[in-house]
């Protein structure tokens, strides 16, 4: 059995993922046309290359059907419960970085940090007898953050895209998102609240801990030679 590599299957992630294995020796291309989501693995072998969307690949590791990926931190951490008992963090990558930011109208010129988010969530409340809204798809991360800073007076509403954009529409009054250059954040009008963002992620090649590695185990080790990777304690059990 071959060792299967989950790599985003477009985009800036794809070429960035692309170069980074290229860097290392390890040539990684799509083959067919080029709408055809096909590739191959030169410089190891019994490496398999499949592509999907990065979204897909912390699910993939979990249910074991990809030994290695390559996503966005951020989503294994929101897509995954207890992450860190499904896949391994192998290598940060160094690129795809962005932060999960909680953000507000410029105009809300009392609210810097996340006391005052809660101080107005409360206000906000009383005034118009429901919760304000925070817009986001990140809902586990987000609601982690906010439980651990103890703030509770809020709703999350589900947005996949253009969540800036949905205080302009009245549909939330704060949002949760990435920003990497903060370009949409400002065009909206919308500043990022003081404080460590709720997550720093960045592009990172991940193992799977719920895939069969019996017969992937000397691909892995060679893979981790080429890469120059360590590999956590005791993650190839002899199964
Ligand atoms: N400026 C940015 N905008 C969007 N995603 C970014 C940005 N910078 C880094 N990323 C990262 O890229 C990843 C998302 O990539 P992408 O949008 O290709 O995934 P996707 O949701 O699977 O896309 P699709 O579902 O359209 O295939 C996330 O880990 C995200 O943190
Ligand atoms: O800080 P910036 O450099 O402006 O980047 C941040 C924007 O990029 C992402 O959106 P994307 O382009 O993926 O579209 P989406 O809104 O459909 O998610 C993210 O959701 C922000 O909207």
């Amino acid at each position: 059995m071959t060792l299967k590599l989950g790599v985003p299957s477009k985009g800036r992630l794809m070429e960035q993922s692309f170069d980074w294995f290229t860097e290392r020796g390890l040539t990684l291309a799509r083959t067919g046309s080029a709408r055809e989501y096909a590739g191959a693995v030169e410089g190891v072998d019994g490496v398999e290359l499949v592509l999907l969307s990065a979204s897909e690949i912390p699910r993939e590791l979990a249910a074991g059907r990809i030994h290695l990926g390559v996503t966005g931190s951020d989503l294994v951490r929101e897509s995954l419960p207890d992450w860190a008992a499904s896949v391994a963090e192998l290598a940060p990558m160094g690129f795809g970085n962005a932060d999960l930011i909680l953000a507000v109208p410029v105009t809300w010129v009392d609210v810097e940090t996340l006391d005052d988010l809660d101080a107005a969530a409360a206000a906000f409340r009383a005034r118009h007898g429901f919760r304000l809204r925070i817009a986001t798809k990140y809902h586990r991360l987000v609601r982690e953050h906010l439980r651990a800073h103890g703030v509770a007076d809020y709703q999350l509403v589900d947005s996949q895209g253009a969540t800036e954009g949905t205080i302009r529409n009245l549909t939330a009054e704060a949002v949760a998102d990435i920003t990497t250059t903060g370009e949409t954040l400002r065009a909206n009008h919308l500043k990022i609240l003081q404080g460590a963002p709720i997550h720093r992620s960045q592009a990172t090649l991940f193992a799977s801990r719920i895939a069969l590695w019996g017969p992937a185990s000397a691909a892995l080790k060679q893979l981790a030679h080429k890469l120059d990777l360590a590999l956590p304690d005791g993650f190839l059990p002899n199964r």
